[in-house]
């Protein structure tokens, strides 16, 4: 069976290209998503792709996702900063995941400093703008590949 990665994007995150370029770039996340996919597709990995402006259906993705992915992608957007719940989707499925911002949240508000979900996460990547969904996917094939029993990172 395919290796699949679930990415998923959280609140405004449907606005990148137009939100606030000069924090979060030009690309659209249809850009990211078809980009994601293209390079996944080379390594024999599926993508799919879910954006939610809605916390709860963050978590039923999740939860649905139970023992149909190897890996999460996800950048929760504003509830990385508030939702207890999708801390507890994450470990309540054990999907190991990968938590990704296209800015630098620790050059921005204090608040934006602290994620509910970056102790759990296997890695953190912030501030490559949507570069770093490409290093996550990267980073994902790899790590799926150390599960599956091929050499280390
Ligand atoms: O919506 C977002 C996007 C974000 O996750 C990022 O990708 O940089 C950073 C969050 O603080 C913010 O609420």
């Amino acid at each position: 069976m395919a290796q699949k990665i679930l990415l998923i994007n959280g609140p405004n995150l449907n606005l990148l290209g137009t939100r606030e370029p000069q924090i979060y770039g030009s690309a659209t996340l249809n850009d990211v998503v078809k980009q994601a996919k293209i390079q996944a597709a080379a390594l024999s990995i599926q993508v799919e792709a879910f954006q939610s402006n809605h916390e709860g259906a963050i978590v039923d993705k999740i939860q649905a996702a139970r023992g149909e992915v190897d890996a999460i992608i996800i950048n929760p957007g504003a509830f990385t900063h508030t939702s207890v719940a999708i801390r507890d989707a994450l470990l309540g499925v054990g999907i190991p995941f990968v938590e990704i911002h296209v800015s630098n949240v620790h050059a921005r508000e204090q608040w934006r400093r602290h994620s509910y979900l970056s102790d759990k996460a296997q890695a953190v990547i912030c501030g490559l703008g949507v570069f770093g969904y490409t290093a996550a996917i990267e980073f994902a094939a790899k790590h799926m590949k150390v599960n599956a029993g091929a050499s280390k990172l």
